[in-house]
């Protein structure tokens, strides 16, 4: 059989965004068509991932095509984050190439909050402006701006360049925020249990029960991918830190955690979103909160009908229980009365606000039990915000992803999933950061580029570690078919990204003390929240995976990360899992048992 020509996702997208022109009828000779912007990318520069086409401080993710007249703008609520210099990026290239990579101390994993958020920092969010109807819309945004603008510089000026963690520059997702503050009787902070530290800006928190008077659940989202005993050791960190909080942990995936990457789609089939781990206990907290003061017998109903009838997805809606939707017009956005007025008309608002990628959309499917927002694995997917009915009584609210400004180290912050993979300019020192707290050459067998050393031992970079799975995968370059090193770079975030490659960090004191949280007698409860079986332990794979197909995933399915819409199909991807729960966490020895069982055929050939 001739040789497969090599063909780069680089390319494919390229491939794929020509297509797109040319259906809308953009011949790409304009100054602002993609074609354009790329071929004067390629001018200037030759490597993909330094370019960068903006001339100010800020980098904008998730570019969008340009708009046109009289067209909404695209690219109005994507991401913006702090440009990082050329050398910057290129003096960590030049490390991922030469560092050799040493294994992180397991103390390493325990993150004490205040040092992502340190108190004396200064490490607030931008709040909105007083406002009166005297006022223009135009006063108004200027007053809005001219006080970010000055967030922006007592931020920098308490912190110096170079410490802040990539944040959210951009005002309109941070008025989203203000305005579903606003609306909220309750916040729903939501968290992904992995590095839930990382995502639980203590400053939000303060604002929301201090100065709006109103109420916190903090959600632990995915719980399917962390170890029972650790979750529940982060709810009560979390818990006496923060008094006032109501912990409620949730998976929208719950008995998944043994999928490999080539079952996700039979296996969400199976499971449809009503059957998440969690609802109820985001209503009893609400009970505890709203304490008679709005009747939420319809919500418990839906529930138990919901359970009772093991629904299928797309099946759940009955009649008279249509979701629905409320759209706002930027005037809503910008001169709404901040009533103070909780549970207006009877209603239960509640709002669900956290970091991109937490699984915030997910949360809200899982609560209507249905496909009612789209969800990805690309951070910043959620756009704007939107509002559903649960029940007559209850109505749920869905932020766009914030990123708070903190302290946390930009690698890890990358690992958390907060950054598109596809559109980082140096992915290399990521994979290093999760191979120091993870060696998980191993688990994906790896071969050293150069083979082994003298002591028998390999020692390797961040670089070999993207050549050796750039080699295991055959990603090669389009013209000269070397490795593709940044491909695969990529792929391996993403497979962290998604949990397939699971880290998790824990709460100080957690490492000496895991033998006291694996057998508290709340750790059964979590455990049946995440649907697994207690006997669930290491070694055998899930029954299912005999089943699997032995075609090889498609190399898009794995790789795409742009506007990747999870679909009915696709929309379960997060519940993958190479390692088993006990085996997730960190350095554990016993992590390195089995290993190789927890593979696919596929997944590495
Ligand atoms: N394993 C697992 N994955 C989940 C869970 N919930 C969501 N995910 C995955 O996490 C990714 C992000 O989910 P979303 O619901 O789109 O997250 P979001 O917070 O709305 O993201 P933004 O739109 O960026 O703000 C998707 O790939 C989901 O499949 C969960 O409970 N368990």
């Amino acid at each position: 059989m001739p040789r497969k020509k090599p063909f780069s996702n680089k390319q494919k997208k390229k491939q794929l965004q020509v297509k797109r022109e040319r259906k809308r009828g953009d011949t790409g000779s304009g100054p602002n068509s993609r074609n354009a912007s790329t071929e004067r990318g390629k001018e200037r520069e030759p490597q993909s991932d330094t370019s960068d086409s903006e001339t100010t401080d800020v980098r904008k993710i998730n570019q969008q095509p340009s708009h046109r007249e009289g067209r909404h703008d695209p690219n109005r609520y994507r991401l913006h984050f702090e440009k990082e210099s050329r050398e910057e990026v290129e003096r960590r290239k030049k490390r991922a190439r030469e560092k050799i990579l040493e294994p992180a101390a397991e103390a390493d994993l325990e993150i004490d909050i205040n040092d992502i958020y340190p108190p004396e920092k200064g490490l607030d969010f931008p709040r909105r402006p007083s406002w009166h109807y005297e006022m223009t819309r135009e006063q108004l945004l200027r007053k809005e701006e001219k006080l970010f603008g000055e967030f922006l510089e007592t931020l920098h000026s308490k912190n110096p360049p170079g410490s802040l963690s990539h944040f959210e520059h951009n005002l309109e997702t941070w008025r989203q925020l203000w305005r579903v503050l606003e609306m909220s009787d309750v916040v729903l902070l939501i968290v992904d249990i992995r590095h839930p530290v990382l995502q639980f800006p203590a400053a939000l928190y303060h604002y929301v029960t201090n100065e709006l008077h109103k109420q916190v659940i903090l959600v632990l989202n995915k719980v399917d991918l962390c170890p029972a005993a650790l979750v529940l050791a982060w709810k009560h960190y979390l818990s006496s830190l923060f008094p006032h909080l109501h912990c409620v942990c949730f998976t929208s995936h719950p008995g998944q955690p043994y999928s490999t990457v080539l079952q996700k789609k039979r296996i969400r089939r199976k499971v449809g979103w009503c059957q998440a781990g969690g609802p109820v206990q985001i209503l009893r907290a609400c009970q505890d909160i709203v304490a008679g003061r709005v009747d939420l017998s319809s919500w418990e109903q839906k529930i138990q009908r919901d359970a009772a009838n093991d629904c299928q997805e797309g099946e759940l809606l009955e009649e008279g229980e249509s979701v629905l939707v409320e759209h706002y017009s930027d005037v809503a956005m910008e001169m709404v009365n901040s009533s103070q007025e909780l549970y207006k008309d009877g209603v239960l608002t509640l709002g669900c606000i956290g970091f991109p990628n937490v699984g915030k959309s997910s949360v809200l499917n899982s609560l209507v039990g249905k496909k009612v927002v789209s969800v990805s694995r690309t951070p910043g997917h959620t756009k704007y915000f939107q509002t559903y009915y649960l029940t007559p009584t209850v109505k749920l609210c869905d932020c766009p992803g914030l990123v708070f400004p903190s302290r946390v180290d930009k690698q890890l912050q990358i690992l958390a999933g907060i950054y598109p993979i596809a559109q980082l300019q140096e992915p290399y020192s990521s994979v290093g950061y999760l191979y120091e707290r993870m060696p998980f050459h191993a688990i994906l067998r790896l071969k050293h580029p150069n083979g082994e050393g003298e002591d028998g031992e390999a020692k390797w970079t961040a670089w070999d570690i993207c050549e050796a799975w750039a080699e295991r995968r055959g990603y090669k370059t389009a013209k000269a078919a070397r490795n593709d090193v940044y491909r695969a770079a990529n792929s391996l975030l993403r497979l962290a990204v998604d949990g397939r490659i699971c880290l998790c960090l824990r709460p100080p004191g957690y490492t000496p003390q895991r033998d006291k949280w694996e057998i508290h007698p709340e750790v059964t409860e979590i455990i049946a929240l995440q649907g697994k079986r207690e006997e669930d332990g290491a070694g055998e794979r899930d029954e299912e995976e005999g089943e699997s197909s032995s075609e090889p995933e498609e190399e898009e399915d794995r790789d795409a990360d742009g506007d990747d819409e999870e679909g009915e199909e696709d929309d379960d991807d997060g519940g993958g899992g190479f390692l088993k729960p006990g085996q997730r966490e960190g350095l554990r020895p016993k992590m390195m048992v089995n290993m190789f069982s927890v593979l696919g055929e596929n997944e590495c050939e």
